[in-house]
């Protein structure tokens, strides 16, 4: 069933994960099914202000391991202000990206460490895992060159970081790939949008009946 569900959507920038996420939201609407599409950080006034200071372009000096904590704080405010309740309700939440990013993003490529990662972040969920994440893969250059085109999205700190950076998020996605393989499903999102779509739906009917 896909009732009360917690699915995450994960990758690295520009893959297409907001985008898949907005057109199968309208689907699961149509089809009657309750869900709700929410983001990280964010998705709750508190988060969001959150991501706005870790996302600020000007802040430069931020040291990774207060980023690695702000986006844990983020998580925390918004799991327990918005994703629990509504999964209590029988609501099923589709969220842009998780805990998965921290470790690639955090704990992989700006050197933190996975194992600490994953530490600071079991205190911020309390043992609350999705039930199944999709991971949008993609050659990191060309989802920079997609947000690069893209009119509407304004580049954030992270986009910012060089292609190495990029490149490190990509391997770190990889390692927690193999960690937590049972949980996470591998997406092709160089395909074209409709085929990207196409298979996340797919692979929901395959986990959950609907
Ligand atoms: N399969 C696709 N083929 C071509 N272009 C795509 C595809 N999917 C998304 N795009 C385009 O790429 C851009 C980035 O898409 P989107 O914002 O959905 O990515 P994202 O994974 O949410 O990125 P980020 O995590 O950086 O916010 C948008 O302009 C979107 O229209
Ligand atoms: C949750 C989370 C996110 N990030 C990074 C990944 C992106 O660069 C930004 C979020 O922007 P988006 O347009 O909403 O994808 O934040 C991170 O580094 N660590 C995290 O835990």
């Amino acid at each position: 069933m896909l009732k009360g569900k917690f699915i995450t959507f994960e990758g690295p920038e520009g893959a297409g994960k907001t985008t898949v996420l907005e057109l199968l939201m309208v689907e699961l609407q149509q089809s009657g099914i309750e869900a709700i599409f929410t983001r990280e950080p964010g998705g709750i006034s508190i988060s969001e202000k959150i991501r706005e200071v870790i996302l600020n372009k000007e802040h430069t000096e931020m040291d990774s391991r207060t980023e690695a904590l702000l986006y844990a704080a983020a998580r925390r405010q918004h799991l327990v202000e918005k994703v629990i309740p509504s999964i209590n309700k029988g609501k099923t939440v589709f969220c842009d990206r998780f805990i998965d990013s921290s470790l690639a993003y955090q704990g992989y490529a700006r050197g933190l460490g996975i194992d600490e990662v994953l530490s600071i972040n079991e205190f911020a969920i309390n043992g609350f895992m999705p039930d199944l994440t999709f991971y949008f893969k993609i050659d990191p250059e060309k989802g920079l060159k997609r947000i690069a085109k893209s009119e509407e999205r304004e580049k954030n700190r992270l986009d910012l970081e060089d292609l190495s950076f990029h490149k490190k998020v990509q391997e770190g996605y990889e390692k927690v790939i193999t960690r937590f393989k049972k949980r996470i499903i591998v997406i092709d999102a160089e395909k074209p949008i409709e085929e990207v779509v196409s298979d996340v739906r797919d692979a929901l009917k395959v986990h959950f009946e609907f």
